[in-house]
């Protein structure tokens, strides 16, 4: 659906160039949700716009449905643009026009008849929620509504792909979830395709399917949603997922846990999340745990449960019941060992 082949984008000037994006592929497959995260500056923005092409890339292609738009001249680009809507995070609404109009003017001058684009604007205020506050005016509207709107001229051109440019970042975590939602329904009820970008893991975590983690203009990781919030390598990666549930122990409370063993982390995914393992360990093996951390993160696709343990006991022990639970399916990851 979305293809983006060794995208790379400089912005050259007389004192200097920067190299916003460095060597990006992405393939996000139609009806998926695919969210790009980063800390500010990492090329996010610059590399969305690369997708219609509000950006043209320095070096590599963009394809939509299979069709190659890097090269299309502007005419045809217009053509290719109306099937992919985009969201901003300041809304970009025409303050002088009611909602109506704001959904209305944009099909008005694409040509659209005024029974179609009645239609049409009844009928996404309808699935955006807001059909009662068709004659209001933006600065009447709360800043989750005034998003909806947005969302619904995004999707009164009927397009196949949507764009979403920090989307949620202006709006409190409440109402930044009922966005998430809608997003989550038009993916799944109108089949639409998504990709994002945020600086925000509840995002990733709520909506995404495949995720892409950018720093200094590179991806640095990539995965589904469920493998990179099971077993994250980069650090940036890492970090990102501490924003949403405490994964690591203070090196202090840690240093305090003076006797034999080791501090583990477990992850569990899938079939494991079921099976009552830990009692399992402690009958099988001469160890004890003892649950330091737990938590349980629900990703669009599945849960992933993290549980920090001090596995005490003696080493080889503690070694057989470690590889016990990875032979189950659960992911380890050493925090500290004491011997
Ligand atoms: N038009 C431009 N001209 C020159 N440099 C630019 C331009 N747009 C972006 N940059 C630079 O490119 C780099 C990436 O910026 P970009 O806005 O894409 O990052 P971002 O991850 O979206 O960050 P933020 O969330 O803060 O917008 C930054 O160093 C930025 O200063």
């Amino acid at each position: 659906m979305i293809v983006l082949e060794n995208i790379t984008k400089e912005f050259i000037s007389k004192s200097n160039t920067v190299k916003a994006v460095s060597n990006v592929s992405l393939h996000v497959r139609k009806g998926e949700i695919h969210g790009v995260i980063g800390y500010s500056g990492a090329g996010k923005s610059t590399l969305i716009r690369c997708v219609n092409l509000l950006e043209k890339p320095t070096k590599g292609k963009v394809y939509i449905n299979g069709e190659e738009i890097t090269p299309l001249p502007l005419p045809q680009l217009r053509k290719v643009r109306n099937k992919i809507g985009m969201i901003f995070q300041g809304f970009n609404l025409l303050k002088t026009a009611t909602v109506y109009d704001n959904i209305a003017i944009p099909l008005k001058l694409l040509g659209y008849d005024k029974n179609e684009v009645k239609k049409r604007v009844e009928k996404y205020l309808e699935i955006v929620g807001l059909t009662d506050k068709h004659k209001s005016y933006p600065n009447q509207l709360s800043g989750g509504q005034k998003q909806r709107v947005a969302i619904a001229r995004a999707l009164s051109q009927e397009p196949e792909v949507l764009l979403s440019d920090e989307a949620t970042s202006a709006l409190d975590p409440e109402t930044t979830d009922s966005i998430l939602e809608l997003l989550l329904k038009i993916n799944k009820e109108l089949g639409i395709t998504i990709l994002l970008i945020t600086h925000e893991m509840n995002v990733i975590q709520k909506i995404c399917d495949h995720v892409y983690v950018m720093e200094n203009g590179e991806v640095v990781e990539e995965n589904t949603a469920i493998n990179l919030f099971t077993k994250p390598s980069h650090p940036t990666t890492k970090k990102f997922l501490n924003t949403i549930s405490q994964r690591n122990l203070s090196p202090s409370l840690i240093s305090q846990l003076h006797v034999t063993g080791a501090v583990t982390r477990l992850t569990f995914v899938g079939e494991s999340t079921g099976k009552p393992l830990l009692a399992e360990v402690s009958q099988k093996f001469d160890v004890q745990p003892n649950i330091l951390t737990a938590n349980i993160i629900e990703l669009k696709n599945g849960i992933v449960g993290n549980i920090v343990i001090h596995l005490v006991g003696e080493k080889n022990q503690v070694q057989s019941a470690i590889r016990f639970l990875e032979e189950q399916g659960v992911g380890t990851e050493s925090l500290e060992v004491h011997s």
